[in-house]
């Protein structure tokens, strides 16, 4: 070993131009200390100004908790660092001793979610560029549908021709339909590749159509039914929601005959339905988790996991390594409990219109938080030490051998197997143990994810957020707006639940985490709350403006620096961080108006589910985000328009306020224009040009209210409504 046994296996780089951020931070704080100056000595004096007193206070609270919440944004910001790896290194020194991985992926729904794109999922990790005997692949499949294990079972079949075609071309991405989707070009390959690529490409065809005519049929036929036992499973299952445990190692490892058509040894792999009963709750994606690890770790037990979404295929057929590299760095390996990679999407459109791909989150926060102690655990895309996730804690006996020969224990047949699982993973199994609670992946929270990812940490792990180059995972986002504001509401409600809960990362991390870190959770706890103050802002000055009630400083007066120079400074800096994380423009923009509805939306549906959660009003829920979308939504989708197409609360809500700044934003500038000389317009600029901005936010949605006929067009009962109600407030405001 030598020398080389001494370097490490990954370094750290810190970001650089942190100290130009820092002069930013400290002039904003000052900025937002003499809007708070302004407000607390300018106060409105009681006498007849009740209204205009009233609607100050309320302005001040909401620019109070906006002042908060940016001062709590800027700790995942201080000092971002980046990972890099050296897998070289690691093959040198742990070639032979690479532990066992176990990738579970998981799925819920045949429709939302279909067979044919969870294979090939199954299929982009069986291909990882790991030692096959110590990789294993685990589907959940929560739908308990025999169209899913049919599509695996023709998935075990073409892995023998899929993966030595990816080993001997070294191919990306290792999703094949991701693959062939992408024309490679055949003359660059060296070796030549065309024979190969049209039958293994022929052969992925015949296996889609053969699936996707199954899926379509809705049930399987004889013939098929008779070609694995598998399916005699499927006679106990009376619903979706009524079945006992089905486990199938369709490839064991173990067995010699699994092997590719190059006689190479397949990784395992095992289909998984656990046992669903409509009077045990079954906690959606983390029970379907816990099933996996209990399962995985009487047939292969791998000390490494792997978690995928189903629509998340592997884009980068190293990533086992990089992960690895952290893992098992003689010096700070120990310490780490799991390594979160991105979520990268490969159906954004280049403004990405809906702000779906939370770019800055991705180059800047994480980073950030890596520097704090360690990034959340996001879900999809991460690798966790098994042990770490079933509740140990850190400590000095956790520092690991790897220096052991992977071997696969466990010599019982795969039927014995199969049956003994069924056992981990039925109903009953948790009762009275500690499995959702301080094992595995805790219950009653719709991020699932994040709750579990604090909780290791606050048992004194750490966690690595890592980047490589080339993104490691590609899943797909919403289409339309509806999707994507429905689940942003799951996203910040779970938040807001940990927020007010006894896992708060201010009352559990309480000297268990470092305060930066508490802290930078902070953001996306409060996303729900910032519903409140946004919808004041958004609602009561461009109200006020009917009346005439001045609420900003006028405009010849210097108490308008700090408000200039707070929102200039803020928006360049988001602009700057955008653009430096390879965005447009136009998807700033847009990006800027996502935020918008998704504070007047999900945030205040999200904030209102919390609430009556909280009082035992409504029981927490999870709607599966769609994956799949017809045609004519696919291409408004493509070509950027903005899809409305249903009558959805949140959609009367958006357009209502959209109305209404519309309708206060044309009475004030035709009243600008009327009498130029007034001098109480001067007093009302700030608020028209704020009222201004909303309107030019919410162009696409007037648009679709009235002027696009399609079938993504605002349904008219929306129209109606929020122009009524839009009315209805500015009548009330000016009466
Ligand atoms: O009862 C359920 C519900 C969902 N899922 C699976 O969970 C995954 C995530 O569901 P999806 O509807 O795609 O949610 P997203 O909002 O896209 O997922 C993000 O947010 C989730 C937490 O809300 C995390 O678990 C995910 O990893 C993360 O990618 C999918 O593979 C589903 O098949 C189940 O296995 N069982
Ligand atoms: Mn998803």
């Amino acid at each position: 070993m030598g020398k080389e046994g001494n370097l490490p296996l990954f370094e750290t780089k810190v970001a650089k131009g942190r100290n130009l951020f820092k002069c930013y931070a400290a002039s904003v704080f000052v900025g937002i200390i003499f809007i708070c100056v302004y407000r607390a000595i300018h106060f409105p004096a009681a006498n007849g100004q009740v209204l205009r007193r009233w609607a100050w206070i309320g302005l001040f609270l909401s620019e109070l908790w906006f002042s908060l919440y940016w001062f709590v944004s800027q700790f995942s910001r201080w000092n971002p660092i980046y990972r890099y790896t050296f897998k070289d290194r690691l093959s040198q020194r742990y070639e032979k001793v690479l532990p066992g991985v176990d990738i579970f992926v998981c799925t819920a729904d045949p429709t939302i979610e279909p067979p044919i794109m969870v294979i090939n999922t199954v299929l982009s990790v069986m291909a990882y560029n790991y030692p096959s005997h110590k990789l294993s692949v685990y589907l959940s499949d929560d739908g308990g549908s025999d169209l899913t294990f049919y599509a695996l079972l023709e998935a075990s079949r073409f892995s023998e021709l899929w993966l030595p075609f990816c080993r001997k071309f070294k191919i990306e991405p290792r999703s094949p339909a991701a693959y062939f989707s992408s024309t490679p070009q055949l003359n660059d390959c060296n070796p030549p590749m065309p024979q190969d690529w049209f039958s293994v490409k022929k052969a992925y065809e015949d296996m889609k159509n053969r699936i996707e005519t199954t899926t379509r049929l809705g049930r399987i036929s004889e013939e098929i039914r008779k070609e694995h036992k598998g399916f005699l499973e499927w006679e106990y299952v009376a619903t979706r929601q009524n079945h006992p445990s089905i486990v199938q190692i369709l490839i064991d490892g173990r067995d010699g005959k699994a092997v590719d058509v190059e006689g190479q040894p397949l990784p395992t792999l095992v289909y998984l339905a656990r046992e669903k009963r409509p009077q045990y709750h079954h906690n959606f994606k983390a029970g379907a988790m816990n099933s996996l690890i209990r399962v995985s770790s009487k047939i292969s037990n791998g000390s490494i996991i792997l978690n995928v979404d189903c629509d998340m295929y592997s884009n980068n057929s190293e990533l086992v390594r990089d992960a690895l590299c952290f893992f098992m760095d003689e010096e700070k390996g120990q310490e780490i409990a799991y390594v979160q990679f991105p979520q990268n999407y490969n159906n954004l459109t280049r403004n990405d219109l809906y702000g779906t791909d939370m770019k800055v989150i991705e180059t800047v926060e994480f980073p950030g938080m890596d520097a704090c102690g360690g990034p959340c655990y996001v879900g999809s895309g991460c690798f966790h030490r098994r042990d770490t996730l079933c509740g140990m804690k850190y400590g000095k006996e956790c520092e690991r051998v790897w220096k052991r020969e992977y071997d696969r224990e466990n010599r019982e047949s795969a039927s014995v197997l199969e049956e003994s699982c069924k056992v981990l993973a039925s109903c009953t199994y948790e009762e009275n143990t500690q499995w959702g609670k301080e094992m595995g992946l805790k219950y009653g929270c719709a991020v699932e994810d994040i709750i579990t990812g604090l909780s290791i940490q606050c048992r004194g792990w750490k966690s690595i957020y890592s980047r490589p180059d080339r993104s490691g995972f590609l899943g797909v986002v919403p289409t339309t707006l509806l999707q994507s504001l429905v689940q942003h509401k799951r996203w910040s409600e779970g938040q807001f639940q940990i927020f007010l809960s006894r896992h708060s990362p201010f009352v559990y991390g309480h000297k268990k985490i470092p305060l930066n870190l508490q802290f930078s959770y902070s953001p996306y706890s409060l996303w729900a709350s910032t519903c409140l103050a946004t919808l004041y802002y958004v609602t009561v000055p461009p109200l006020c403006l009917l009346r005439g009630v001045s609420l900003f400083p006028e405009i010849s007066c210097l108490w308008i620096l700090p408000f200039a120079y707070v929102v200039v400074a803020k928006y360049s800096y988001s602009l700057g961080e955008f653009l430096c994380s390879d965005g447009t423009i136009q998807g700033w923009w847009n990006e800027q108006r996502a935020w918008v509805y998704r504070r007047t939306t999900s945030y205040l549906f999200a904030f209102l589910d919390t609430i009556l959660q909280l009082l035992g009003f409504v029981e927490l829920s999870f709607v599966i985000t769609a994956k799949v979308s017809d045609e004519d939504v696919s291409r408004r989708y493509e070509q950027e328009v903005m899809e409305f197409g249903s009558p959805s609360p949140m959609f009367t809500i958006l357009a209502t306020l959209a109305m209404l700044n519309l309708f206060c934003f044309v009475w004030s500038v035709q009243r600008v224009v009327v009498d130029v000389q007034d001098r109480a317009l001067e007093s009302l600029a700030l608020q028209i040009i704020l009222c201004g901005v909303l309107v030019l936010i919410n162009l696409p949605l007037y648009q679709g209210l009235f002027f696009r006929k399609d079938k993504g067009a605002m349904p008219t009962s929306v129209t109606y409504k929020s122009v009524a109600l839009a009315l209805l407030a500015c009548a009330i405001a000016l009466y």
